[in-house]
């Protein structure tokens, strides 16, 4: 899959950097068309190419279950893990500078994932998840290992109002020594919100500060819903 065409880039990467260093957080619209989603969100219930299932209950995650993808990932979460990563490794680098953290990110992703895999993070970490009525997951921050990719992607599957109700993506900010910030999300089928896996740098009136980030899915009234997770490193 190509991010760009020729006529129009599919994302304007200097908007989502903005967004990024201003917000947290990004919107990319219809990253996936109706089709894809769907295509997508009818595989959770294959027999294979999943690694691992989890229910979220079990593990006091929420409500709710995901399974991982096995490698070889399916040819469209690859295409856009691999697409989405450069942009996404100049703004991790640019922020790994600003936080002060030695750390860089290669800028290929295939580059990342052999230092991942060197440091013992070789199992992958894309999923799909499914949420019904009354399903809920929790503020959480996906860390997998000693490598951590400092942003990840979340793409919805289904389609708010018509195929599940509630169910809000939000994401909080804990800023040092101040009360914490919500942020609500708000998505269309085949929208992709782009967010900080663990901390990012905020510019304040007196410098850079860093602030630690969550994010959960708020309960579902209705309805059932999916949703594809993108993570540039992997688990151990
Ligand atoms: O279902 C969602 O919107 C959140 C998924 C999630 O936690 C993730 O992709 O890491
Ligand atoms: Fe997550």
């Amino acid at each position: 899959m190509s991010l760009m065409t020729r006529e129009r880039p599919l994302v304007d990467w200097e908007w989502l950097r903005g967004e990024l260093d201003a917000h947290g957080c990004a919107v990319l619209e219809g990253l996936l068309d109706p089709r894809a989603c769907a295509a997508l969100a009818a595989g959770y219930d294959a027999e294979e190419g999943f690694r691992s299932r989890v229910v979220m209950a079990r593990h006091g995650f929420g409500r709710g279950e995901y399974r991982y993808f096995a490698y070889p990932l399916p040819e469209p979460v690859a295409a856009l893990r691999r697409a989405l990563y450069p942009p996404l490794a100049a703004v991790a680098n640019r922020w790994a500078v600003a936080l002060g953290q030695p750390e860089r990110f290669p800028e290929e992703h295939a580059d990342y994932l052999a230092l991942c895999h060197r440091a013992g993070q070789t199992r992958p970490t894309p999923l799909l998840l499914r949420y019904d009525a009354g399903d809920y997951n929790c503020l959480h921050q996906d860390l997998y290992g000693e490598l951590v990719f400092p942003l990840q992607v979340a793409v919805l599957l289904s389609q708010p109002g018509e195929d599940f109700t509630g169910g809000e993506f939000v994401l909080t900010e804990q800023r040092p020594r101040m009360q914490s910030r919500a942020e609500v999300v708000p998505l269309r089928q085949g929208d992709a919100v782009v967010f900080p896996v663990n901390q990012r740098p905020v510019r304040g009136t007196r410098g850079l500060y860093r602030v630690t980030m969550r994010h959960g899915v708020s309960r579902l009234r209705g309805g059932r819903r999916h949703t594809l997770g993108i993570i540039f490193h992997d688990a151990r």
